[in-house]
């Protein structure tokens, strides 16, 4: 099996970056997504990104952007991956030319294999909770067992995802990737450098 990567999702300062970058962090993620206690503004965003080193992945996540405000925001902010974490159909992730990733957010019944087929141009599906109102980013883990094999697309396991158990979730899931906000952090949007670093040393040892 491959190495397994990962993303450290919700970062809102330089120092949390390049806490996950050191520890071995495969890409970072920025939330333009207002209601969001983790949300950054295009301006911390750049300014987080200008303080990186090179070979590091900066994923911008959007939930419903207006065009006007997602176009801004790609004018402003050097974002290799776009992550659409709402309910934006497949022409409108394609719509901006850059590589993206789409969530899905999983619950009993849905047809995961499906959803993944609705979007052949994506680089890759996000599978996250499911959870009544809210977009993600809600510390939830979902029942790993409905994720069926043989997926289209490289799967990236999110929701609920920590040290203590991301190990297992990739034992039982094998994703391309797994994306971490919540489980690594000291308060909201405040990450915890020693969790970031017992996080990564998990997935490695996988
Ligand atoms: O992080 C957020 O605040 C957020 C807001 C809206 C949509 C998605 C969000 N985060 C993403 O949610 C998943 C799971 O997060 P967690 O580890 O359970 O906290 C992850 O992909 C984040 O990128």
């Amino acid at each position: 099996m491959s190495a397994v990567r990962s993303k450290i999702c919700g970062i809102t300062r330089i120092e949390d970056a390049l806490a996950a970058v050191e520890a071995g962090a495969d890409a970072i993620g920025f939330v333009f997504y207002a209601k969001s206690p983790r949300a950054v503004t295009f301006q911390q965003a750049r300014a987080i990104i200008k303080a990186l080193p090179p070979f590091v992945t900066t994923v911008g996540l959007f939930v419903n952007a207006s065009r006007c405000e997602l176009g801004e925001i790609l004018d402003a902010v050097p974002l290799d991956l776009l992550q659409f974490h709402g309910d934006e159909a497949v022409a409108e992730c394609e719509s901006w030319n850059r590589p993206y990733i789409k969530a899905l957010r999983v619950k009993a019944g849905d047809d995961i294999a499906a959803a993944c087929d609705a979007f052949p141009s994506a680089s890759g599906i996000l599978l996250d909770a499911y959870v009544e109102g809210v977009p993600g980013g809600t510390g939830e883990a979902f029942d790993w067992s409905l994720i069926p094999q043989g997926l289209s697309k490289p799967i990236i396991l999110a929701g609920g995802l920590n040290p203590e158990n991301v190990a297992e979730a990739i034992a039982r899931v094998r994703p391309y990737a797994v994306d971490v906000s919540g489980g690594v952090e000291a308060s909201k949007g405040i990450k915890d450098h020693a969790k970031i670093q017992a996080f990564i040393k998990a997935v490695r040892l996988r």
